[in-house]
């Protein structure tokens, strides 16, 4: 079956390996294509449009934590569903045309990579400018006219685009791990054949009272539902109003969860839920 497959580039990206670390689980790949986007939020809203199919997108890293942009766009739009989780193993490296460190005088990469190397960096390259970009391969356009910057990015960008490698596995933590999301548009008859292990929801409050969270959390306490994660984001509206991001460890077709869903709502101001799916770890190592 033809398929398109939105995710962050320039090719050569982590998000482009988890998307064909998806692609290598359908049974059809055949008509299966790959496509960059500049940003996150773009490859989102390019699925929430129906101009690709499914979107591959970074939500979490081991060390780092949320990528809040992710969230921020998910709870924007309306029509997303996450199919299926994959875990990927990141293992940065510094690519330069540069002769040897001393000569790097900036760095350009992700912000996520940026701060997984960030003890690295502060060893080794103390003094060098860090520039954020949108992407670790983006980072890489910058290399062939300037020979005393560097870009962290991946061993398999370096062969791609054919840059040297001055330093490898340069992350501060070997387990370095990112969860990415496949998101598709919501098909209202999703039918899953099998139980999925986990629940993304997120949900808005009437008003910023002592305790105001405490109600839901206990309703999945209630239930014996354990949470493996629970994230908060500003509202953007004023100061100190958060939303609320929780992953279930259960599936939401389940009467249990869908009894904690219904009383959850009558707590909150806004619920989404995001779906149910279950979790990939790729390449082996786990996390
Ligand atoms: O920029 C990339 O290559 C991405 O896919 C985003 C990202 C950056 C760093 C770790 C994981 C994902």
């Amino acid at each position: 079956m033809a398929m398109s497959i939105a995710h962050l580039g320039p090719t050569g990206t982590y998000a482009e390996q988890a998307a064909l670390a998806y692609l290598n689980q359908l049974k059809d790949a055949e008509q299966t294509i790959l496509c960059p986007y500049p940003s996150i939020a773009q490859t989102l809203k390019t699925v929430a449009r129906g101009k690709a199919d499914v979107a591959v997108v970074p939500v979490e890293n081991s060390i780092e934590g949320s990528v809040t942009i992710t969230l921020d766009t998910l709870w924007q739009l309306e029509q997303l569903q996450i199919q299926l989780a994959l875990v990927l193993p990141i293992t940065h490296a510094l690519l330069s045309h540069a002769v040897n460190l001393d000569a790097i005088v900036t760095v350009y990469s992700h912000p996520q990579a940026l701060a997984q190397c960030q003890g690295w960096l502060e060893q080794f390259l103390p003094n060098v400018e860090l520039i954020p970009t949108n992407s670790t391969t983006e980072a890489l356009q910058h290399l062939d006219q300037e020979s005393r910057s560097g870009a962290i990015s991946s061993l398999r960008a370096a062969q791609i685009y054919n840059l040297p490698i001055l330093a490898h596995a340069i992350n501060d933590y070997p387990d370095n791990c990112t969860r990415f999301w496949v998101v598709s548009q919501r098909s209202v008859n999703r039918v899953s054949s099998v139980e999925n292990t986990h629940t993304s929801l997120a949900f808005s409050l009437p008003a910023n009272v002592p305790g105001a969270l405490v109600k839901p959390l206990q309703i999945f306490a209630e239930r014996g539902i354990n949470l493996s994660r629970i994230e908060s984001r500003p509202t953007k509206r004023s100061l100190g109003e958060y939303l609320f991001f929780l992953d279930l460890e259960a599936d939401a077709n389940s009467t249990l969860v869908q009894s904690a869903i219904a009383e959850l709502a009558t707590y909150t101001e806004i619920l989404k839920l995001f779906g149910s799916y279950n979790v990939i770890q790729t390449q082996e190592r786990e996390c």
